[in-house]
């Protein structure tokens, strides 16, 4: 157990607190294991391999290299093929600080990925310093020969043992991707977006790697399939280099778990010289946060802050009391301890915490030296935790003044400090984050010291202050701390400061919580189709409740389900009935310590606060209720406007010279002063959309007019009419959906142009026809050919990412589908099936959980082809053979290979040609004989361009220099 403050006290927070108060979050990514960037990406893996590759470059005989970050300059080496280690790195980067090295970050990914899919926890030492080159090259590729093997992992630290359970403990998670791999796994065989895994259970953490193997029913694309004759089988070339004697010793899930512990320590323990590890982490005992003191009334006190935490994880008892037992300055003990509060639990990937908040006023003049904490158990018995004999110390000699230091809104950094006594003249410090050299991901850290001056004094306290001026994005990651002598009050964030500051003397305002606006209601079921509450609906990995309940504020319920899933409506469904509370046993995914349904489950909130919208009265006015359009055109044709803080009133004032107004599809609003023919009184349920301006009104829907006629003969009987008919609060729990009942949610394409807006009825995009909401399946897409998944998806956005691709699909608000030809047979399931809003449009719809909305493009797909290379003429279809390579002059492999690419590359050379979908080959002459082969061989679609070949297997297009 370390002793506190220790320079892996930051890395300790990283680690182990995941979820709950003061969760970290560094393993959202992460969990469940199977989570990833895109169907067939598990992040965790992708953890893992990053460790792997950056350390796989050390050479333990010439003393260089190691577990070191070097990853980071050398993304666009061979060595690193395939997008995980640029989005594992983009993950670790927000975490990165003076306090915390991207090596560091990459050891502690594999404690946090490989325990998040059931593996052992890893301990990791902290303080390893980031290289600012690359290494050289040299991480083993599938088609090194058993003795290149032996030889890195020599150079790296391993042993041929070491080898062979290094290799397995690899590869038990994550798999093979084709678009990196093509001579490994072939994309026929590949299942979601190209991937195989290399044991039965990708995200699962097991000894299946070895089992597998060793009762031969592995499907490791590492072990058999093309790799055997591509000469890329490298999980059977190592496996198998000692007869198979470690793999199948391995088999026992305990000795394969114990052994995969020692490999994955050694693995991010090759550090490089000049590097010297800490102790293993382990979550403190006790740890204090954010300890503060702060000179108050004019010098007299000390305003004394800060919370504690205090790790249960082993505790058999609940905490019932915490106190600090404090000795002031001269060292003595003073007899009144002091008191704390709970103030929230938190959990790590192997713990859990709770924590206490405390907040006093100390006499300035006999102020504190440090604390030992006393923790009363439930059972009433209490230990004192006295940080390994040290106490925990609080240094009065300098304090950062929070009070009057603020950040302006330009970027203006003022630091006010008080010094006690005659110490050394303060100086601010301000460490800041710039863009890294070009291309790097990782900011360069830079630090800034400023003399502080000298301002009032106030009793025993000398006040003095600094600026320091933040420009563009600094102010968001500034650290400050305040330095004198040996003394600092250091490792402030600028972003939480004021943006005024408060003279000397004066009290900051503070500020009263609100009481929470919300009812549980009970764990509901879900059939998803159709959905419990149907009206809205948003997923992220941050939800918690208070985030669902301000995206469904506009409604009378909402619900969390299966962790991240939020869902809003004014009705339940009849076919949502309550189930005992322990069915929703889902932790919500941005706050552990709430519970957000489960499968099919919905924890289910009633807004308390939330007032059902009405159709109002209107002074002068009479509300006529819901009306149709005219059977000929408007029912008002007198004057038109639309905006999108459309309300009631408004509609009134802009119509009244006009005896007839009304408010249709939320935001337009009609004036006339008749109603043309075919306008009739329906339903006042049609009318159903809230005003844009006024979510307490109701606006009309598609082709439906709330309609107002001037004068008052009418006033007193209207509001009966039109509240009975609107869903107030008594049907909330009714059996049929109220909101929403004359359509789905329109795209918000030309919401202003009346007719469009009035009439669309679905999904719709210029130059594509609209296919319907077809069901998908993760385990196989029904648009698989190329996907992504982002925070700006729209209809025209993903039609654009799938150009080329004869259909495009949303799914699941933020993910995009393309493909040639609809796969895996889907169904037409039910429109209102896809309700999620687009993430980069909340006006359209984005599918749904295994729901795609399907587009079908207009354009006549134009048949791949050799695309024209100036200066080249292309020199057909030529066999080539892995054993004899007919271009030698240069290799290159992308999975976004086109043909250009290549002939850029290739960089002028005679000849050059692109093989198995992603391979470039250059040479001055053939290295081996080669003979044209029938053009229809040729037939892989290039990875980076599907409008071009790229050879086949053992097949290359080849193109020849002109004279
Ligand atoms: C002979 C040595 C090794 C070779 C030739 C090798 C080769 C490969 C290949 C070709 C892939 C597929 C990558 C992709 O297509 O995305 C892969 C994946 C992987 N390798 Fe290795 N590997 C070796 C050793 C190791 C070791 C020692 C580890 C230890 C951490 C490791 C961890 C991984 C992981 C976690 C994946 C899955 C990545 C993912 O699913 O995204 N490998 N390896």
């Amino acid at each position: 157990q370390q002793t506190w403050p220790a320079s892996t006290d930051e890395l300790e927070d990283i680690m182990f607190l995941t979820g709950g108060r003061r969760s970290r979050n560094f393993a959202d990514p992460v969990t469940p294991c199977s989570k990833g960037a895109a169907p067939g990406r598990i992040a965790a893996a992708e953890f893992l391999r990053t460790a792997f590759h950056d350390m796989a470059t050390a050479n333990i005989y010439q003393n260089f290299g190691g577990l070191d970050a070097s990853i980071v300059y050398e993304l666009t080496s061979g060595d690193n093929v395939g997008p995980g280690f640029r989005t594992t790195l983009e993950t670790y980067v927000p975490y990165f600080s003076s306090r915390t090295s991207m090596a560091d970050l990459i050891a502690a990914g594999v404690y946090i990925g490989v325990r998040s899919c059931g593996g052992p926890a890893v301990s990791v030492g902290g303080g390893r310093i980031d290289a600012t080159t690359a290494d050289d090259p040299g991480v083993p590729a599938p088609q090194n020969a058993i003795g290149t093997f032996k030889n890195q992992f020599l150079r790296i630290g391993f042993d041929s043992t070491q080898m062979i359970q290094f290799v397995a403990c690899g590869h038990t998670i994550g798999g093979v991707h084709t678009s990196n791999f093509p001579d490994v796994l072939p994309a026929s065989a590949a299942g979601p977006n190209g991937f195989n895994s290399t044991d039965s259970t990708p995200s699962v953490w097991d000894n299946k790697i070895a089992t597998e193997y060793v009762s031969g029913t592995t499907k490791d694309p590492l072990v058999q399939g093309p790799s055997i004759s591509n000469k890329r089988n490298s999980d059977f070339v190592v496996f198998n280099s000692d007869n198979n004697v470690t793999i199948t010793a391995m088999q026992p899930p305990d000795t394969f778990a114990s052994v995969c512990k020692t490999m994955y320590q050694k693995m991010i323990e090759v550090v490089p010289p000049g590097v010297t590890l800490s102790p293993y982490i382990t979550p403190y005992a006790v740890k204090p946060y954010d300890l503060q003191l702060t000179l108050l009334n004019g010098g007299s006190s000390l305003g004394f802050s800060g919370e504690i935490r205090v790790r249960t994880t082993q505790r058999t008892q609940t905490v019932a009391k915490v106190q600090l037992a404090y000795k002031d300055r001269t060292g003595a003990t003073v007899s009144a301890p002091i008191d704390t509060t709970p103030s929230g639990t938190g959990t790590g990937l192997d713990d859990s915490f709770a924590f206490f908040s405390f907040s006093t006023t100390l006499p300035a003049d006999k102020s504190i030296s440090s604390f030992n904490v006393v923790i009363t158990s439930s059972g009433g018995g209490s230990e004192v935790q006295d940080n390994n004999g040290n106490g925990f110390k609080v240094d009065d000699s300098i304090i950062f003044q929070a009070p009057q230091s603020c950040l302006s809104g330009s970027g203006n950094l003022t630091v006010f400090a008080a010094v006690r006594g005659a110490a050394s003249s303060p100086s601010l410090q301000v460490i800041v984050k710039n863009p890294g050299p070009s291309g790097i991901i990782v900011p360069a850290l830079s630090t800034a010291t400023a003399a502080m001056a000298t301002q009032t004094s106030a009793g025993a306290y000398q006040l003095y202050s600094a600026s320091y001026t933040l420009t563009g994005a600094q102010a968001q990651s500034a650290i400050f701390g305040v330095f004198a002598g040996s003394s600092s009050d250091n490792y402030k964030a600028a972003s939480v400061l004021p943006t005024a500051c408060a003279p000397f003397g004066t009290s900051p305002p503070s500020s009263t919580p609100s009481s929470s606006p919300f009812a549980f209601q009970g764990c509901y079921y879900d059939a998803g189709a159709p959905r419990a509450l149907s009206a809205d609906a948003t997923a992220a990995d941050t939800m918690t409740v208070e985030t669902c309940s301000t995206y469904c504020s506009r409604y009378q319920l909402f619900g969390l389900e299966y962790g991240r899933e939020c869902y809003c409506g004014n009705s339940l469904d009849a076919t949502s009935t309550i189930r005992g509370l322990s069915d929703c046993s889902m932790k919500c995914a941005g706050n552990a310590q709430q519970t957000c349904g489960a499968g099919n489950r919905i924890s289910l909130y009633k807004n308390t606060k939330y007032t059902a919208p009405v159709s109002p009265n209107i002074p002068g006015y009479s509300n006529l209720g819901c009306y149709t359009e005219g059977s000929a055109g408007r029912a008002l044709t007198g004057g038109y406007t639309a905006n999108d803080n459309m309300n009631v009133n408004t509609c009134a004032t802009y119509c009244s010279t006009y005896n007839y107004f009304g408010v249709e599809y939320g935001k337009e609003c009609y004036c006339g002063n008749t109603i043309n023919a075919g306008s009739v009184s329906t339903a006042a349920s049609d009318c159903s959309y809230l005003c844009a301006g006024n979510s307490t009104q109701f606006c009309g829907a598609g082709n439906r007019l709330n309609m107002y006629q001037k004068g008052a003969s009418a006033a007193s009987s209207t509001p009966a009419a039109s509240s009975s008919s609107v869903p107030a609060s008594s049907t909330v729990f009714s059996t049929t959906s109220t909101i929403r009942s004359t359509s789905t949610v329109t795209p918000a394409s030309s919401s202003t142009s009346s007719s469009a807006s009035s009439t669309a009825t679905g999904p719709s995009l210029p130059g594509y026809t609209y296919q319907g909401c077809m069901t998908d399946r993760v385990e196989a897409r029904s648009l698989g050919a190329k996907t992504q998944g982002n925070s700006n998806n729209t209809y025209a956005n993903c039609a654009a990412f799938c150009s080329g691709y004869a259909y495009f699909g949303v799914e699941y608000g933020r993910e995009c589908y393309c493909g040639d030809s609809l796969a895996n047979s889907p169904t037409t399931a039910k429109e209102s099936d896809c309700s999620m809003p687009c993430s980069g449009d909340a006006n359209a719809v984005c599918g749904a959980g295994n729901r795609l909305n399907v587009f079908k493009s207009t354009a006549v797909i134009t048949q791949p082809s050799n695309p024209a290379i100036p200066g080249y003429t292309y020199a057909g279809c030529s066999s080539d053979s892995v054993g004899a390579r007919i271009l030698q002059g240069g290799y290159l492999a992308d999975g976004a290979m086109t043909v250009e690419k290549c002939a850029t590359y290739c960089n002028s050379a005679k000849y050059f040609g692109v093989e198995y979908g992603g391979e470039c080959y250059c040479g001055a002459s053939f290295a081996n004989p080669t003979t044209k082969m029938p053009e229809g061989d040729c037939s892989f679609l290039c990875g980076g361009n599907k409008m071009e070949f790229c050879g086949a297997a053992n097949r290359m297009s080849l193109w020849s220099k002109n004279a």
